[in-house]
């Protein structure tokens, strides 16, 4: 059997023009620092690796020692490749510009460097999401590089993925023309083409939502969930499975595996904000690759990748997976 490597691939892309050189090479150097981030999640105890740094993010969130180690793999591995111009990270306050006269590369890379952490310290999977962008032509012109150049909208993404430590980990990729899910190979040290078009079926019978947040959501998701909760007595007339791995590349791995509706609404423990996820880090790549796989993803209102993002650590509420499931929640958010 033949088989093709992500190298193969991405290869394959520049030669049919799909994908520029310097996009390639990058998307190579992500794939080799989620390796090494593979590698140490692997270690768990074993490497010192579980349990809290002690530290908060720019968020208030108590940071895991894997987020920060996460973090300064990719820093690391994209900092001296001269096809990036810039990076932001969930767990980083401020963008960070690549040293050198600005502007260097023609990419800028955002990215949520381990998804899921609180579910390492219990050896559940979890995974590394990022999203790569244009950097905004200056005219040559010299200076910072603001946080400005990466407020773009989900729709200017140029590729995204995440790479899951699971069972397997596996590093599922769009370049906008379909998924492709890659799955490592850890005695040949390299990922394999092993889902070639990735769809998500339009309907299904399966939901994830926290559901311990029921009593702080807005009308029409309490409206949707106990719809579906009535199963085949109810207006639906099936009945739902519920899963809920707390880690976001996990429950959409498995939505773009069988099928499902992921939720993440906003909700009233903390009203100012518009959700819980972060729009750059977590919602805008997921929801591309959500839709170049047929699905669809909506914050309730509009389509995630049309929302302008004002702030680098913005949050957005989800709604993302089968079209016919998240095209009921959107429509009951109108009524
Ligand atoms: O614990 P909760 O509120 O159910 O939240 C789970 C959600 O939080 C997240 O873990 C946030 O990700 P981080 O681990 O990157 O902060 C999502 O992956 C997941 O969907
Ligand atoms: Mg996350
Ligand atoms: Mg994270």
């Amino acid at each position: 059997m033949t088989r093709t490597s992500l190298s193969r691939f991405l290869i394959e892309q520049t030669r049919s023009h799909q994908t520029p050189a310097e996009l390639r090479f990058l998307i190579e150097v992500v794939a080799r620092a989620c390796k090494m981030i593979n590698h140490q999640v692997s270690k768990g105890a074993l490497g010192g690796v579980l349990g809290s740094m002690g530290t908060e993010n720019v968020q208030g969130e108590v940071q895991k020692k894997l987020d920060v180690l996460s973090n300064e793999i990719l820093l690391e591995a994209n900092e001296w490749g001269g096809h990036l111009a810039g990076m932001a990270s969930e767990e980083m306050d401020n963008a960070y510009q690549i040293p050198g006269k600005y502007p260097k590369g023609s990419y800028l890379l955002v990215f949520d460097p381990l998804d899921g952490s609180s579910n390492i310290d219990v050896n559940v999977s979890v995974g590394t999401i990022f999203s790569v962008l244009r950097c905004p032509d200056r005219n040559g012109e010299e200076g910072d590089l603001g946080e400005e150049a990466f407020l773009q909208a989900g729709t200017e993404q140029v590729a995204a993925g995440y790479a899951i430590y699971g069972p397997q980990t596996m590093l599922v990729l769009t370049l906008g023309n379909g998924v492709k899910g890659f799955t490592l190979d850890s005695e040949m040290g390299s990922f394999i083409l092993t889902h070639d078009n990735i769809r998500v079926p339009e309907t299904t019978a399966e939901f994830a939502i926290n559901m311990s947040n029921q009593r702080h959501w807005e009308a029409p998701v309490k409206r949707y969930v106990d719809e579906l909760l009535q199963g085949q007595e109810g207006p639906l007339e099936k009945d739902y499975n519920m899963r809920w791995v707390a880690a976001m590349v996990a429950d959409v791995h498995r939505i773009l595996t069988r099928g499902g509706i992921f939720m993440y609404p906003r909700d009233a423990r903390e009203p100012e904000k518009p959700g819980k996820l972060r729009l750059m880090y977590e919602a805008n790549p997921m929801s591309f690759i959500i839709e170049q796989a047929g699905g669809v993803s909506t914050n309730g209102h509009q389509r995630i990748m049309d929302i302008q993002p004002e702030s680098l650590h913005e949050r957005v509420a989800v709604f993302l997976g089968s079209k016919d499931e998240v095209e009921r929640i959107t429509g009951y958010h109108s009524k």
